[in-house]
């Protein structure tokens, strides 16, 4: 589903943030990347969704190859990818609804395609019958959830997640792993970045390990 082929990426001014970065995720597998502050654990993150793009190297998402992408290819390049981040970034005048429906509208669907799309994906993570909220009226853990059912409800391939438990307590991280699981167990590829070392040991899954731009440790779990 992934696969980094001697990826670098250097930022303007900057030092190498990606230094030859290379590994494939199978499709539907789950894995953590970790790494310390500064490793590249975003950056690599970035470049799979073209918010970034390599200096060097190859990168392939569902077989197509990310250099050969048109600008006018990327947003249905962007489509097949959910992104939940830390800070959930919601729309805090929004309700839930609107929240979780954004890209569908994007996306161009109609009223009752996005009714019933946004219903499964708030259903997907037990956030069923709050759509008329508005997001300061829910707990942290609840807006997290709503991050993300944004980020499947179009029912993407892949699901990548910037330290998705950052602010949120063991329990209720515990909870968001468990979702994630969920949708890795109906096929989705999941990668997440995170530094919750604690939370990584907790679950048997692949592990990723970045050092200054370069993987030091690819830990299989079998
Ligand atoms: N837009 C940018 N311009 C210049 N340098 C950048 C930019 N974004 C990141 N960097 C640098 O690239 C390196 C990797 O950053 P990145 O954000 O990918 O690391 P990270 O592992 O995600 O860190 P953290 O855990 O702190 O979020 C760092 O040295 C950072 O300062």
């Amino acid at each position: 589903m992934v696969r980094f082929d001697q990826v670098a990426k250097r930022y303007s001014g900057g030092k190498e943030a990606l230094a030859g970065v290379s590994f494939e995720l199978e499709r539907g597998e789950m894995a953590f990347l970790t790494g310390h502050s500064g490793a590249g654990k975003s950056t690599l993150l970035k470049l799979m969704m073209l918010m970034e793009r390599p200096s060097r190297g190859q990168i392939f998402v569902d077989g197509q190859n990310l250099n050969r992408l048109t600008p006018s290819q990327i947003p249905y390049h962007r489509r097949k990818i959910g992104v939940v981040f830390q800070n959930h970034q919601l729309l805090f005048d929004r309700t839930v609804y609107d929240n979780v429906a954004l890209p569908l509208l994007i996306a161009g669907y109609n009223h009752m395609d996005c009714a019933r799309r946004v219903r499964a994906a708030l259903d997907s993570v037990g956030l069923l019958g709050l759509e008329g909220r508005k997001p300061v009226e829910l707990s942290g853990g609840e807006q997290q959830r709503v991050g993300i059912a944004r980020a499947v409800v179009n029912k993407p391939a892949l699901l990548l997640a910037d330290e998705p438990t950052g602010n949120l307590d063991p329990d209720l991280s515990e909870e968001i792993m468990d979702l994630f699981m969920r949708f890795q167990q109906v096929g989705v590829t999941v990668l997440i970045a995170t530094h919750d070392i604690s939370l990584i040991e907790s679950m048997n899954k692949r592990r990723l390990i970045l050092e200054h731009g370069m993987i030091l440790e690819d830990r299989h779990v079998f």
